[in-house]
C-alpha cells in the first residue's frame, strides 16, 4: 500500500474516529460492493478489476482473527471470483445483488423462473440489436441491458423499451443502476445477504461500502449508532459516512486493516 497515493487523512475525521473504534470490537464484519467501490467504473464491464491495493487490504483483514471479509455484488458469482480475483481467498463472495452464495440461491430457481429470465434476454437482445453500443449481460437470476457505450439518444430510447416492456412484466424486478437497467427474476437483496453474514459470524458490528442503488438495500440493514455505512460518490442516500471514489475506499479499508491489527495485538501488515 503506497501512502502517498491513498493517504488516510483524505478521509472524513469522523469517519476515520468510527473506523478506529469499530476496529476494537470482539468480531468485526468489514463488507464492500465491487464494480464502483472496489473496482473503478470502467466502460466494458469484463475489464472491471480491483485496485490491487483494496484487494490487498481486503485480504489483509481476513487474515485476522475475528475479522470476517465479505465481497457481495450485482455480478454472477462466478463472474465476481473471477474479476475479482478473491475466488480461492477467506473472503466471502456473494453475487446475484446478494442473492447467490457459494451454497448456491436461497429459494429454489424453477422452470417457470428460468423460462421468463430466457424471455427477457431475448427481448434485452432484440433491444441492443437495434441499438449501437447497448450489450447485454447474463446472469443466473437476472439479465442486464447496459448503455454506457451507447449515444445519449440510443442510450435513452433502449432503457425506455426496457422499461416499457420486460421491466413491467409480472415476476420481474427491476433496477435502474450506472448506464444499466438490471431485471431479476428473483427477489434480491443485499441487505438479506448481510444480515445473514451478520448472523452466521456473530459481527458486534459491520462496516458496509457500497456506490450504487441496489446498496441502498444494504445500508437499510445497518444498525445506526453501531454499524459503519459509507456511501461511495454522489446521490441520495442512506448512509452515514460518504467518500468520494475507489481510491478512498482503498484507504478506508487499508485503515481498517491495519488499525484491526494493532487492536488484535497482530503485526501490522
Ligand atoms: O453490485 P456491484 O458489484 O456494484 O455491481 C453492479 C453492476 O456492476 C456492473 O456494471 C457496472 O460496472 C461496469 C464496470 O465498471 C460498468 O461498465 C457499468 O456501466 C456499470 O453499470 C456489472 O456489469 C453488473 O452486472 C452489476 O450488477
Amino acid at each position: 500500500m503506497s501512502p502517498d497515493r491513498f493517504p488516510a487523512d483524505r478521509l472524513p475525521a469522523d469517519l476515520v474516529a468510527a473506523l478506529d473504534h469499530a476496529a476494537m470490537v470482539p468480531v468485526l464484519l468489514v463488507a464492500s460492493d465491487f464494480d464502483g467501490c472496489l473496482a473503478p467504473i470502467v466502460s466494458r464491464p469484463e475489464d472491471a478489476r480491483p485496485l490491487p491495493e483494496s484487494r490487498a487490504a481486503l485480504l489483509d483483514a481476513a487474515a485476522l482473527e475475528r475479522t470476517p471479509v465479505a465481497v457481495i455484488s450485482g455480478r454472477a458469482l462466478t463472474d465476481l471470483a473471477r474479476l475479482s480475483g478473491l475466488g480461492d481467498s477467506a473472503i466471502t463472495l456473494i453475487g446475484s445483488h446478494g442473492s447467490e452464495f457459494d451454497t448456491g440461491f436461497p429459494q429454489e430457481i424453477t422452470a417457470g423462473h428460468r423460462d421468463l429470465l430466457a424471455r427477457i434476454v431475448g427481448e434485452f437482445r432484440s433491444i441492443a440489436a437495434d441499438h449501437p453500443g447497448v450489450t447485454v449481460e447474463t446472469k443466473p437470476v437476472s439479465t442486464a441491458l447496459h448503455v454506457r457505450n451507447a449515444t445519449a439518444g440510443d442510450a435513452e430510447s433502449a432503457l425506455t423499451r426496457a422499461r416499457r416492456g420486460p421491466a413491467s412484466w409480472d415476476g420481474v424486478e427491476a433496477t435502474e443502476g450506472k448506464a444499466v437497467i438490471e431485471l431479476a427474476v428473483i427477489e434480491t437483496s443485499k441487505g438479506i445477504a448481510l444480515d445473514v453474514l451478520r448472523e452466521r459470524s456473530g459481527a458486534d458490528v459491520v462496516i458496509y461500502l457500497g456506490d450504487d442503488v441496489t446498496d441502498e438495500k444494504a445500508f437499510a440493514h445497518l444498525r445506526t449508532g453501531t454499524d459503519l455505512s459509507i456511501k461511495v460518490g454522489t446521490g441520495n442516500t442512506l448512509a452515514q459516512y460518504r467518500i468520494d471514489d475507489p481510491y478512498a475506499v482503498a484507504a478506508v479499508l487499508a485503515h481498517v486493516a491495519a488499525r484491526r491489527a494493532e487492536a488484535l495485538g497482530t503485526r501490522s501488515v
